[in-house]
């Protein structure tokens, strides 16, 4: 297998050095270039040193990094800075960008959810919106995949399949999700102190949070006619995991069986998205730094409601695992390359 030269921007971010973890066994992806911003100039070691002993070239300012070098990218940068900087790399170069930059397929909904221009509205209408196991074949095609939010990767990969096949109403989806801290990234903030996190919870952007116009691109899709979700997201005192419990109406007396029979067919072969038995609650523990999706459908006691609970890691499904698993079906390689290994527990 032929070596593949990989630059990560945005190393000395969480997501960058959640890649780095996984690429440590990848076969062929080698990294060559790593880049920081405050951090330029520093070595990987001194910034996260549960990376010591890679053999990892030092942290560079994007500016001082030649590309025409590079095959492939992995631009884990902070949104609103992504989009100037994937628009001059060479044409040559595969991009996955973990941002929110290239998600949203509307420019003018990109502008009124994030406060500015598209800055690179050319490359927008190439970008494919790389929620692997249902964009499989346009992965693979595509020069840059626009990664899901961790929220939308937890919520869509139950719902679309079911949206699709008619078995749930489109209107009347509330999501209630959960984040641990690292969905917030490195940079400090005085939000995500410990003392203001630890020891309770609290809900942020309620009816605001700019993942909702993502997961309503996305159902809207499936269900070939606008949706609107209520989506109220919380921040949990854990370092990472995520949950998504979602309220439903089933339609056409479908039971809670039929939905879980629907997507035990879509994602029976599916390496990362399991299906659990009746009465199985997923945890997010049992998920924790692996590639895995865990969903769980049940009836509401109200007639004719469904509630789904869905965990992901939010820096490997929910982030950096599933770029790899994007990256590696772009080199037509087998997507589960250094991503098949179990979650840690307890
Ligand atoms: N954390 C998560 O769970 C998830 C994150 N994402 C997205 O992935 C991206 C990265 O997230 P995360 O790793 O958590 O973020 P971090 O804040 O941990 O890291 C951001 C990285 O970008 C660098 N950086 C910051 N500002 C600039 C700039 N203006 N120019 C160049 N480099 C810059 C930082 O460098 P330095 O530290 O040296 O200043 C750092 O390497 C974000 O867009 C985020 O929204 C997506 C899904 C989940
Ligand atoms: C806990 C927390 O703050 N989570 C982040 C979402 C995670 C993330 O980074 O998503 P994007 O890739 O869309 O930016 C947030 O709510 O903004």
């Amino acid at each position: 297998m032929k070596d593949v030269s990989v630059a990560i921007l945005g190393a000395s971010g969480y997501t960058g050095a959640e890649l780095v973890r996984l690429l440590a066994l990848h076969p062929s992806f080698k990294i060559k270039v790593m880049t920081g911003d405050r951090k330029a100039g520093q070595s990987m070691d001194s910034v996260f040193p549960h990376l010591g002993g890679l053999q990892l070239p030092d942290l560079v300012a994007i500016d001082h990094v030649d590309f025409t070098s590079v095959d492939a990218v992995f631009c884990c940068l902070p949104h609103g800075t992504t989009q100037e900087v994937i628009a001059a790399l060479p044409a040559s170069v595969k991009v996955v960008d973990l941002s929110a930059d290239f998600r949203l397929f509307d420019v003018d909904t990109y502008a009124q959810w994030y406060g500015h221009e598209h800055r690179a509205p050319e490359l927008q209408k190439q970008a494919v919106y790389g929620l692997t196991e249902l964009a499989r074949d346009a992965v693979a095609k595509a020069r840059l995949v626009a990664n899901p939010g961790c929220y939308p990767t937890s919520v869509q990969l139950p719902l679309i399949p079911l949206l699709q096949a008619g078995l749930i109403e489109a209107a009347d989806i509330v999501i209630d999700a959960k984040s641990g801290v690292s969905g917030a990234g490195r940079a400090a903030k005085e939000a995500n102190l410990y003392t203001e996190v630890t020891e309770g919870m609290h809900a942020y952007g309620v009816a605001s949070h700019r993942h909702s116009p993502e997961i309503e691109q996305g159902l809207s899709q499936a269900a070939g006619a606008p949706v609107l979700v209520s989506f109220t997201p919380h921040l949990i005192p854990m370092s990472r995991g995520m949950q998504s419990t979602i309220y439903m109406k089933a339609r056409n007396g479908a039971k809670a069986a039929d939905l879980r029979a629907r997507l035990a067919a879509v994602y029976k072969n599916e390496p990362f998205v399991r299906v659990l038995p009746e009465g199985v609650v997923p945890h997010t523990r049992h998920v924790r730094g692996s590639n895995h999706c865990l969903m769980s459908v049940f009836d509401d006691r109200v007639p004719g409601r469904i509630i789904i609970t869905s965990v992901i890691d939010n820096l490997v499904k929910g982030a950096s695992g599933q770029a790899l698993q994007n990256m590696n079906l772009m080199f037509g390689l087998p997507e589960t390359l250094a991503l098949a290994q179990q979650p840690m527990f307890p």
